[in-house]
């Protein structure tokens, strides 16, 4: 008889009304894979036991619980390390992991097979208190001028964290709360691509996003000087922030060049040592085929993505086989340091594979 896994999933009620659907459960469970809910009512080491947990939960009680799970089952992967998740919970922190990507046969930021597009992040600047807000020598000292999108540097998930607010002017400013990371409004016509990492999966898709911002309607802004809103791309067209000129023909928008996605994809997947993420891209109108990435969401609204069920599901199966890249075990080869947490996590995904290599579903 084929061996069945078992992956316990730990999310938030929202997140697994969304992700855990019945056509997911069903598709993995033909595949040999049982999802079954952790009740977080309870200790994490009294359930299961489980080849592998999928969460999106934080805070130290949870991370604790998970490290108590891992010393009782040693065998149990966990997608993914908490340690690796925080990197992208500081918008400073998740964007310097994309200044710092090297893509092979890459020269100023240029994949030799994309041609001549280039990526990069836009510009900002972190404010850590208010007497730092007021300081324009401090953004001009940045390259930053208005219009600017404020954005809370704290990018935990909560409804706090998605937070902006796009500031036209001094007076704007004067609206903020730090701690905060003041970064270029870039035009990009209205158009942001959402591409969406399972493992070694890449998937770019399209959704609408702030409209352009001429030099005219600089002029004539209000005294306010600024304009609040949250989540753009999941704005039905009712509720959308400003009310503004959206582009709404998404569908002619011409998608970024596949390998640049993919090349930025693996670079991301193999320095975070994530599994599942999502990141932002937005075209620069200023330069030809310049790409900006502006978020990175750890586990994102995967059920938005195409046929997201088989996706997920062949990437459950690949992973309780041992089929998907381990970058922790390959990074320590190479002489990178991993913190000893993800190191006892990688020895013991690596245990796992061999054990499991060769299993039929
Ligand atoms: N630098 C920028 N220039 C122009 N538009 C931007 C910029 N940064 C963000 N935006 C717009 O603001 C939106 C929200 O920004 P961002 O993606 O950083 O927020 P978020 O709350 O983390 O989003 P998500 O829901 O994807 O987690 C983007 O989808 C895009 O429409
Ligand atoms: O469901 P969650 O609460 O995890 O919300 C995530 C949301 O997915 P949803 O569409 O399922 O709401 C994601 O949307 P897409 O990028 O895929 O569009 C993205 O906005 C994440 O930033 C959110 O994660 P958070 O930053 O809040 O942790
Ligand atoms: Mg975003
Ligand atoms: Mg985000």
């Amino acid at each position: 008889m084929t061996k069945r896994y078992s992956i316990g999933y730990a999310l938030a009620p929202k997140k697994q009304k969304s992700f855990i659907q019945d056509s997911l459960v069903n598709q993995s469970k033909e595949r040999g894979i049982d999802l079954i809910k952790i009740d977080s009512d309870k200790l994490l080491t009294d359930q299961g036991p489980f080849d592998c947990i999928l969460h999106k939960l934080s805070g130290e009680n949870w991370v604790q619980q998970l490290h108590d799970y891992v010393v009782k089952n040693p065998n149990v992967l966990i997608i993914d390390s908490p340690n690796e998740i925080e990197i992208v919970h500081n918008r400073v922190s998740m964007l310097q992991v994309v200044s710092d990507l090297v893509i092979c046969n890459n020269q100023n930021g240029t994949s030799t097979n994309t041609a001549a597009a280039t990526f990069g992040i836009p510009k900002q600047m972190v404010i850590h208190d208010v007497d730092s807000l007021m300081d324009l020598c401090g953004m001009e000292a940045h390259g930053l001028k208005f219009p600017v999108i404020a954005k809370p540097l704290v990018a935990d998930g909560s409804a706090k964290s998605h937070k902006m607010a796009l500031v036209y002017n001094r007076e704007g400013l004067s609206k903020l709360k730090p701690q905060i990371v003041l970064q270029e409004f870039v035009n990009h016509g209205g158009v942001i691509f959402k591409v969406y990492v399972v493992g070694d999966y890449v998937k770019c898709v399209k959704r609408k996003s702030l409209p352009d911002i001429s030099e005219e309607q600089l002029v004539g802004i209000s005294k306010e000087g600024t304009m609040s809103f949250s989540q753009v791309s999941n704005m039905t067209t009712e509720n959308r922030a400003g009310g503004g000129n959206y582009y709404d023909h998404i569908e002619d928008a011409v998608m970024p060049p596949e390998n640049l996605i993919t090349d930025i994809a693996r670079g991301l997947r193999q320095s975070m040592r994530l599994h599942l993420f999502n990141f932002d891209v937005i075209r620069d109108s200023r330069i030809g085929d310049h790409y900006l990435v502006i978020d990175i969401n750890y586990f994102p609204g995967y059920a938005k993505m195409p046929c997201y069920e088989s996706v997920l599901t062949d990437f459950f199966c690949d992973i309780v086989q041992g089929k998907q890249n381990l970058e922790g075990v390959k990074k320590e080869e190479e002489g990178c340091p991993v913190t000893s947490s993800v190191k006892e996590e990688r020895m013991l995904v690596s245990n796992n594979c061999s054990a499991d290599a060769g299993e039929e579903h």
